[in-house]
């Protein structure tokens, strides 16, 4: 019997009465002696029932709505009685034979057969839980939306769902995660607009059929149909509005980053993933961090790879393109979800689909992401794709191939890594020779940590679009493949960090220096955009074969408002400042400088600093105790002054990246070694980056040249080359001292001179070695650098919406942590000279740009802190039980 049977709702009924009075007629048909002698057995008004389906149809049905739990046991039993009575297979669902009723409701001319494939009965919210959404405005405005074109299919898929018993078990998690309210307008309007045109709506539905009918897969329905969904505001998209910063020379470009603004597309305001609840991401990363590539000892959590398993035949399980990534033209390849209805598999071969495309048979095999090479924005988020400029009009699948895509040329290597969301291969351009790195993501729509990652990469995405700078990763585009989006990135082939301390062991102290003046330079860049990272550690920096780092992996980059900051609990652990822990505020530039410091330590002793204690005991180290870690003794007096000077545990102490630059630690850092064999930054031909009127040939000069200038004027930049005075110079070919490592280089930057950091004069080397002003809060470090890394590592994330955030919530019921400092932090110390005192009077004037004094937010330390380390410990629980949703 099957298990829905007796479960059937009341809605649930009256569709099986269709059901029921189809398998009567077939009885009927069907019927023999034994059958009619059984018949006789089972009561009038059953056989009165039958009797009507034959004879009267749709009357049948209404009485059958009246059946009873019982009834449909009787039945059910009496099916299992007879044989002949037993449903017969049933051919699957064809796409040709869905059609979209006046109610909304999608329905098969072969009911039956859609009642027999479970597969078809996804859960999706109900309107009633998507009103239930708090408001939005509340909510992360990070990035990333659904589609709004082919949210018909989920309107029918929502449809669809309530007939199924399966729905129940996702709209729990459904009605406490997934669409705001404005989704749900907008969806609303995608419903009308299938319900007027009937034969629109019929081919997200015919997607969604075929998808979910897929063997592979069953229960999730990718984004790719509707991955316009990942409405990357990059520049086209951000750029483009009419209220875009880039529209009007007149706004800042950094405006564009402005929540307020954001809201103002259609990027946002679709967003259907505002907040996730009970995501993997806290147990993906640690001080291994998601780590990939295998070498990830430090316990990097494999729940992420888990939930990416791929399905056999998939492009995971080979190094090679896969067949189903192979490209069979340019008119066959889908740009972008956002402009195809198509589900992946519906294009699938027949084994991988019970439905088909007997109209579009060139979709059944796809495309290889193509490489950003022949339009200024390889997204698919670009203007003239942008759901910002049409959000409740559905895409015609005519417009399914964009002229302007980039070029098919990317092809799949080797796999480099993989991440908490997905996994980073090596991509070929066989027509150009280049390489770039491809972060490719399954996107699945109904799945909780889908819709974490498709917001985290949005935002990656969006932040590293607007970034050039050579120590930091470059993008190059991105666009969605059906129901994977890739990332196109500079390929860093050395790899992490994290991974060169596990191969070689810890680093000498000269290469330290160097990699730290090279991680505070892209720092200080960052900053100057101000932007904050906040997870920095050896995991996320890159080194190329010739020594040179680059920030990477900006999933939980922020831009800061300087108004407000949303509530964030992001970073990995190990390396997460104080305040993160403790207080709501993660979103602020030094909480990069404490987990710079922390990166040192790592590259000196291969563990990051409390890495001795498991991920609830070390937060509690971190964020409630005055111990500094222990800074091994072979590193240099710089190098431990420097490290001190991080890990303040006041984050006004902490001096910002641009005035670390000049502490001798890293402004004597040796120049590497080998030089740079000619430009490294250009993006692979044709990739503009947002600089698009560049022909090939002069940007791949200027890219080389002055990175920093581009990236702050990226969106401006005109054919003209620039002044050579501008030209930036990459530190290890000539200067000793990188004029990007100089906050000097900075005052040319506009943002710099109205952000957060301040163009007062820079200290000398020398004015250092005076100081010896205690460390806030700090002791001497009584821990030890762990020699033992715990595998039990988290990985922090916003979302974990089911846990209640207050400072008033259930936890604090529990165990209080009691910490009298918490919330008592030092002024910067008036006596204080040298570095200190430069670092104290700036940050002063940084937080006073910021907006928002940091005591503030310590008030609530320590009942913040205990909420912290109950997700923690939730996290932990959920990381050894994979079971638990
Ligand atoms: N641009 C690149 N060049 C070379 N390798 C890369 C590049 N980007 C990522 N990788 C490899 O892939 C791994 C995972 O990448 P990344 O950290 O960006 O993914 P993620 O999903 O964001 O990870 P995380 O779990 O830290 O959030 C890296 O550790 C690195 O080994």
């Amino acid at each position: 019997m099957p298990s829905w049977w007796g479960k059937s709702s009341s809605k649930e009924a009256k569709k099986k009465s269709g059901t029921e009075s189809f398998i009567d007629s077939l009885q009927r048909k069907f019927k023999s002696p034994s059958d009619a002698k059984f018949d006789s057995s089972s009561g009038a008004s059953r056989r009165h029932c039958s009797d009507v389906v034959s004879e009267r149809g749709s009357q049948s049905r209404a009485e059958s709505r009246s059946s009873s739990p019982s009834k449909h046991v009787a039945r059910c039993q009496s099916f299992a009685e007879r044989p002949h009575a037993q449903p017969l297979p049933l051919p699957a669902v064809h796409p040709a034979n869905v059609r979209r009723t006046d109610s909304g409701i999608n329905v098969s001319a072969k009911p039956r057969a859609e009642k027999s494939s479970k597969s078809l009965f996804l859960p999706l919210p109900r309107p009633a839980c998507i009103r239930s959404r708090p408001d939005p405005t509340e909510l992360d405005v990070d990035l990333v939306t659904a589609s709004v074109y082919s949210e018909s299919s989920i309107d029918s898929d929502d449809d669809t769902r309530r007939q199924s018993p399966q729905a129940s078990d996702c709209d729990n998690v459904v009605r406490t995660t997934t669409v705001c309210p404005s989704s749900m307008m907008l969806k609303d309007q995608a419903s009308k607009v299938m319900q007027t045109n009937p034969g629109e709506a019929q081919r997200p539905v015919n997607t969604l059929l075929s998808s979910q009918n897929s063997p592979a897969s069953p229960k999730r329905r990718p984004l790719g149909n509707h991955v316009a969904s990942l409405q990357v505001p990059h520049h086209g998209a951000f750029f483009s509005a009419p209220d875009s910063s880039m529209s009007s020379p007149s706004r800042s470009p950094m405006r564009a980053f402005g929540n307020e603004q954001v809201m103002n597309t259609a990027f946002w305001a679709g967003k259907p993933y505002p907040d996730v609840n009970l995501l993997g991401s806290g147990q993906c990363s640690s001080p291994g961090s998601g780590q990939n590539s295998g070498h990830n000892s430090m316990g990097g959590d494999l729940s992420g790879q888990l939930f990416w398993q791929p399905s056999r035949g998939s492009p995971e399980y080979s190094p090679l393109p896969s067949p189903r990534m192979a490209s069979p033209g340019p008119g066959s390849r889908v740009q972008s979800g956002a402009v195809t209805p198509i589900h992946p598999r519906a294009g699938g071969a027949g084994s991988e689909t019970h439905a088909s495309w007997a109209d579009d048979g060139k979709q059944q095999s796809h495309r290889l992401p193509l490489p950003p090479i022949t339009i200024p924005h390889s997204s698919p988020f670009s203007h003239g794709n942008s759901a910002a400029t049409s959000p409740s009009v559905p895409r015609s699948p005519a417009r399914t191939e964009n002229p302007t895509s980039p070029g098919s040329r990317w092809k799949k290597g080797k796999l480099l890594g993989r991440g908490t969301f997905g996994h980073v291969y090596a991509g070929f351009n066989s027509e150009t020779g280049e390489m770039c790195a491809m972060k490719e993501v399954t996107l699945f729509s109904d799945d909780a940590k889908s819709r974490e990652s498709a917001k985290q990469l949005g935002q990656e995405i969006a932040l590293l679009s607007r970034l050039r700078h050579p120590n930091i990763v470059q993008y190059y585009g991105s666009e969605t493949v059906n129901d994977k989006l890739y990332i196109y990135l500079e390929y860093v082939s050395g790899g992490s960090i994290y991974k060169i301390l596990q191969e070689y062991g810890k680093l000498g102290e000269a290469a330290i220096r160097s990699y730290t003046q090279q991680i505070l330079s892209g720092l200080a860049y960052l900053h100057a955009q101000k932007t904050v990272h906040r997870d920095i550690k050896g995991a996320n920096i890159l080194v190329d074969p010739y020594g040179r780092v680059k920030l990477a992996d900006f999933g939980m980059a922020k831009h800061i408002t300087g108004q407000s900051c949303p509530l964030s609990f992001k970073g990995s652990p190990y390396w997460m400042a104080p305040e993160v822990i403790k207080t709501s505020n993660g979103c602020n530039l030094a909480v990069d400088i404490w987990s710079l410091g922390c990166t040192v330590l790592e590259m000196a002793t291969t563990k990051p600093p409390w890495s001795q204690y498991e991920g609830v005991a070390a937060m509690f180290k971190i964020g409630n105790s005055k111990e500094l870690p222990a800074i091994p003794d072979h590193l240099s007096e710089e190098g431990k002054e420097f490290v001190k000077l991080c890990l303040q545990r006041n984050p006004h102490n902490r001096p910002a990246a641009a005035q670390l630059l000049e502490h001798p630690f890293v402004k004597n850092a040796a120049a590497l070694e080998r030089p740079i064999p000619g430009p490294d930054l250009a993006p692979p031909v044709g990739v503009t980056n947002g600089i698009k009127t560049l022909d090939v040939g002069l940007e791949r000069k200027i890219s080389s040249e002055d990175s920093e200038r581009l990236a702050v004027h990226s969106s401006r930049v005109s054919p003209t080359r620039p002044r050579s005075s501008e030209y930036y110079i990459p530190r290890n070919i000539s200067c000793p001292v990188s004029p990007i490592g100089s906050p000097l280089a900075y005052l040319r930057s506009p943002q710099l001179q109205n952000g957060v950091m301040s163009p007062s004069p820079i200290s000398s080397p020398r004015t250092t070695s005076g100081s010896s002003t205690p460390l806030t809060g700090g002791g001497s470090g009584s821990g030890t650098i762990p020699s033992h890394h715990s595998q039990h590592l988290a990985h922090f994330q916003d979302g974990f919406g089911s846990i209640p955030r207050s400072p008033k919530s259930v936890f604090l019921n529990g165990p209080t942590y009691h910490d009298p400092n918490l919330h008592i932090f030092r002024a910067p110390q008036p006596g204080s000279h040298g570095f200190r005192d430069l670092v104290s009077s700036e940050n002063e004037t940084a937080t006073k740009q910021l907006g928002r004094p940091w005591h503030v937010d310590l008030y609530n330390g320590q009942s913040v802190l205990a909420d912290r380390v109950s997700q923690q410990l939730l996290r932990d629980h959920v990381k050894l039980n994979p079971s638990v949703d």
